[in-house]
């Protein structure tokens, strides 16, 4: 099984392959009253927010990246009897249904849909008036009567970046901090494990849902062939970091995990919030991370052991000697200007996504900082975003690139 198919060398190199999901009903299930347990700030328009999440994909597509979605994927899985069947025991196990009565009675329900129907109502959510012929018969059934939902929506969907990150020819299934994005890295996993992409792909995995810490995509950024930073961070745990960086140096190429230590806030809640690569040598950053910052070097050690080394430092200096780079340009969100830069940075203005080296997607509405990209040339594709930004998540965190083409 030598055949490779997912390739990530860096956060730049040209995109060739990148899954989305396009927003759907889940969008249409969220209420006010658990916006925040939802991890949203505001209910988007879910017309408009699907002509903007259609516009990206057309840049990514006219951008010469082949463009999947996880829905799609995973009802090409889902025709198969057997691992539909599988899936939706998984599923249920995941939502915490405690009554094995309601278990059964959503099994049915759920088992007579087709494929891309059955994955469309798994992420849209079920409202217990869709299945009328299910009565309360347990006590938690009675007790919890008034919620208006067997399963809950899956409304962070469309974040793909955070689900899984791919790593050289290999990538990490996550397992997600919070309850809300639980069961999304459910989906990966049996794409990962059933879809024809990937048959007789070698493909290894550094980590997966089933192991005890939380790690999320946004904190993953392959920064060059040997160079990977993580974030610590409010939805990233060291003990998941350590475990992944133990299985990538075993497997693969890279030769060094940089662990960067953001403070644990939702506001910087994951690294690519307030740090992603454009270029080469340029960065953007949010000025809140620029004092000096805690860094966690991992590297092999002999016998399948790692070093760890920390040092504090200006970012500026840490780029610079970690990847031998004799300049590092680093654009400030919002120009540096304290209240522009948090304005842009709510609308994640540091939150790009290269498509190739120096050109990048970002959203239209932070117009400070892509004028500024532009005046240190970079090439700015701008989207609207005003219902898709309202999941406080930009272009990279829609994106989970599969291939991208190696820098020389
Ligand atoms: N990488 C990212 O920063 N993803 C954005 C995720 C937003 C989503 N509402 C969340 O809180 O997980």
């Amino acid at each position: 099984m030598s055949r490779t198919f997912l390739n990530v060398t860096s956060d730049i190199g040209k995109l060739k392959a990148v899954l989305l999901h396009r927003p759907g009903k889940e969008i249409e299930n969220l209420v006010p009253e658990y916006l925040e347990r939802l991890l949203f700030d505001d209910i988007p328009y879910l017309k408009i927010a699907v002509e903007e999440h259609d516009a990206f994909a057309r840049v990514l597509g006219d951008n010469g990246a082949a463009v999947y979605y996880i829905e799609e994927m995973l009802a090409e899985v889902l025709k198969d009897t057997r691992i539909k069947e599988c899936f939706i025991n998984d599923f249920l196990d995941e939502s915490n249904i405690i009554s094995s009565s309601l278990k059964n009675a959503l099994f049915e329900y759920l088992v007579q849909l087709e494929g891309k129907a059955l994955a469309d109502t798994l992420i849209a959510g079920v409202r217990k008036k869709e299945v009328p012929q299910i009565k309360n018969q347990s006590l938690s059934e009675l007790v919890v009567d008034k919620y208006q939902f067997y399963l809950d929506p899956m409304p962070n969907l469309y974040f793909t970046r955070d689900i899984g990150a791919v790593l050289g020819c290999g990538l990490t299934i996550n397992r997600m901090k919070t309850e809300a994005r639980k069961r999304e890295s459910l989906l990966l996993k049996y794409i990962y494990e059933h879809h024809e992409i990937f048959k007789d792909v070698y493909a290894p995995l550094w980590y997966t849902r089933d192991m005890a810490y939380p790690i999320e995509g946004g904190d993953q950024i392959v920064l060059n062939r040997e160079a990977i930073a993580i974030g610590c961070s409010e939805r990233t745990s060291p003990e998941a970091i350590e475990l992944a960086a133990r299985n990538i140096f075993k497997g693969s190429p890279f030769k060094k995990v940089l662990v960067f230590d953001i403070p644990k806030c939702r506001a910087f809640m994951h690294l690519d919030t307030v740090f992603t690569m454009v270029d080469i040598d340029k960065f953007t950053i949010h000025p809140g991370i620029e004092n000096p910052m805690n860094l966690y070097i991992i590297t092999p050690a002999a016998s399948g052991q790692i070093d760890i080394s920390y040092q504090t430092n200006t970012l500026e200096k840490i780029l610079k000697k970690e990847l031998t780079l004799n300049e590092v340009d680093l654009i400030r969100c919002g120009g540096g200007d304290p209240i522009v830069a948090a304005r842009e940075q709510w609308n994640d203005g540091s939150n790009t996504l290269a498509i190739a080296p120096g050109v990048v997607i970002t959203y239209e509405r932070n117009y400070v900082s892509n004028e500024l990209l532009e005046s240190h040339n970079i090439k700015v594709i701008s989207i609207r975003s005003s219902e898709i930004s309202r999941g406080r998540g930009g272009p990279r965190c829609m994106s989970m690139p599969l291939v991208r083409d190696d820098i020389n």
